[in-house]
């Protein structure tokens, strides 16, 4: 997969060189590119951004560096070709997402679609937001989608396309070492995970529950998926499955 991020923070993304992304990028399975917007700019001040139209408070971040930056990308990684019989320009062309505070919820369905993806392009906004009409622009010709990380206020997009940069590159083929371990997760089945525990037996005076050291497999399933059930319903009864 490659993964291309615009950003005025290009810096902000340096903590991608380590952990499992970062190895990920070393063993080729991520092609990880990060590209300033300012690079993009044509003025002294290397200029993105500017008034409201309508006015308002803040600032807009202007269409043209996008423009520039995002054309620039999907010319290298579809360099001019004709579309052939197998695929058309719509089928090749990479995913657009830019994190918006009025985007769809981003959700581990979203990151299993995603991780599908061959090229996604990562666009991180600043100030009040970018210029309508560059999402207008590429949506006419491919897919772009505006995703929210929650119902919270952030200041830009990084934060956001960090944690989707994670949630989807670990669910790339390889990047996780024991794909198992992918099966067993939060949000995976739908319910949230049960409580881990690991030696000692004992700490401060609290006990492993005696059924995780009883060598039963049947039975620590199924309070496994009990736990599951009574997190899941005390935490987030929105998760629970509709009762039949
Ligand atoms: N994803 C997500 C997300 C979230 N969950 N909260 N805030 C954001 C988010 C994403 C993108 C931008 C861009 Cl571009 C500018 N801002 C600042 C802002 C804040 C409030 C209203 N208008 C703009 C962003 C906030």
């Amino acid at each position: 997969m490659r993964i291309d991020i615009i950003t005025i923070f290009p810096e902000f993304f340096s903590v991608l060189d380590v952990s499992l992304v970062g190895k990920a990028r070393q063993s080729g399975l991520i092609d990880l590119r990060v590209h300033n917007l300012r690079d993009h700019t044509h003025d002294r001040h290397h200029t993105v951004d500017d008034t409201p139209y309508g006015g308002g408070a803040g600032m807009v971040m202007k269409p043209e560096p996008w423009g520039d930056a995002i054309d620039a990308i999907l010319t290298d990684v579809h360099p001019l070709t004709e579309p052939t019989e197998q695929t058309d320009a719509t089928d090749a062309a990479p995913l657009l997402i830019f994190p918006s505070p009025a985007g769809e919820l981003f959700t581990q369905a979203m990151a299993r679609e995603l991780a599908e993806e061959p090229n996604l392009i990562f666009g991180c906004g600043r100030y009040e937001g970018i210029d309508q009409r560059v999402f207008d622009h590429y949506a006419e010709a491919g897919r772009v989608r505006l995703v929210s990380l929650g119902d919270y206020v952030l200041n830009g997009g990084e934060v956001a396309v960090m944690a989707m940069i994670e949630a989807v590159g670990r669910l790339i083929p390889g990047v996780v070492g024991n794909p198992e371990s992918l099966v067993e997760e939060s949000h995976e089945d739908g319910l949230l995970e049960y409580p881990s525990y690991t030696k000692p037996a004992a700490w401060r005076g609290l006990e492993v529950p005696p059924v995780l050291r009883s060598g039963n497999h049947g039975a620590v399933a199924a309070w496994r998926r009990e736990q599951q059930l009574e997190r899941t319903a005390r935490v987030r009864p929105d998760l629970l499955p509709p009762a039949n």
